[in-house]
């Protein structure tokens, strides 16, 4: 799905080769500051690589619009962003990029299950706690199915352990249901080894030497 040959950014990121094999739940595990972010906002075009090529579908990330890579390609930042307004209105923000009709209540109702998140719809969505602000961009992203691949960093840092296997088990869930991606970071071995079906350890991907291409 995603092939890295040869790619160089800044001194934070060297990596001669790397797959990311499709239709797969991807974690990227590795301590902190070894550029895992970084790594993450490259596959969405969010961050451009100095030297070296990335592909995406046999197509290089830098020949796509990045407007519609991004439709395909989409990322779930670490502070999610919260719009004025209510849950509903927060939900639906997404649908409305990729021309989709709206989704009806009883339709986001079982996703507010889903994501076992006990609120209203027409709760103001700035009242919410950091962990459910996640599992509302959670399900905004759930909802714009343009979706081919999720980028999630951390996306359960804010939840208890309890809540975070039931997010994790729904979202993966819907990954594979739905024939598609998803590459998320975390900091949890167990989250990585529990849900994901191949990691990436970044000790082993990155490159200790300057690489040529
Ligand atoms: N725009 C930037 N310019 C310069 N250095 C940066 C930039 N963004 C990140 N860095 C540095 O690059 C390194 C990797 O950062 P990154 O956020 O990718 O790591 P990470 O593995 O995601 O860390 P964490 O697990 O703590 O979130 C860090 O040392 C960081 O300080």
């Amino acid at each position: 799905m995603f092939t890295f040959s040869n790619v160089q950014y800044k001194d934070i990121l060297k990596i001669e080769k790397l797959t990311f094999q499709d239709k797969q739940i991807i974690c990227l595990f590795g301590e902190s500051g070894s550029g895992k972010s970084t790594l993450l906002k490259m596959l969405n075009g969010m961050l451009t690589q100095d030297s070296g090529k990335i592909f995406y579908k046999e197509r290089l990330i830098d020949d796509y619009d990045p407007v519609e890579l991004r439709k395909k390609v989409v990322m779930l930042g670490q502070d999610p962003v919260m719009f004025q307004g209510t849950v509903r209105e927060n939900l639906l923000f997404g649908l409305k990029f990729t021309g989709k009709s709206e989704a009806d209540d009883s339709k986001l109702k079982e996703l507010l299950k889903d994501l076992r998140l006990e609120k209203n719809l027409e709760d103001d969505a700035d009242q919410l706690s950091g962990g459910e602000k996640q599992r509302v961009a959670f399900g905004r992203v759930l909802l714009m199915e343009a979706a081919e691949v999720y980028l999630l960093d951390e996306p359960t840092s804010a939840l208890d352990e309890e809540t975070e296997t039931k997010v994790m088990s729904v979202f993966t869930q819907h990954i594979k249901r739905e024939g598609k991606s998803a590459i998320f970071v975390t900091h949890s071995k167990e989250v990585a080894e529990k849900y994901a079906d191949q990691i990436i350890y970044m000790n082993e991907v990155l490159a200790n030497e300057e690489i040529s291409e």
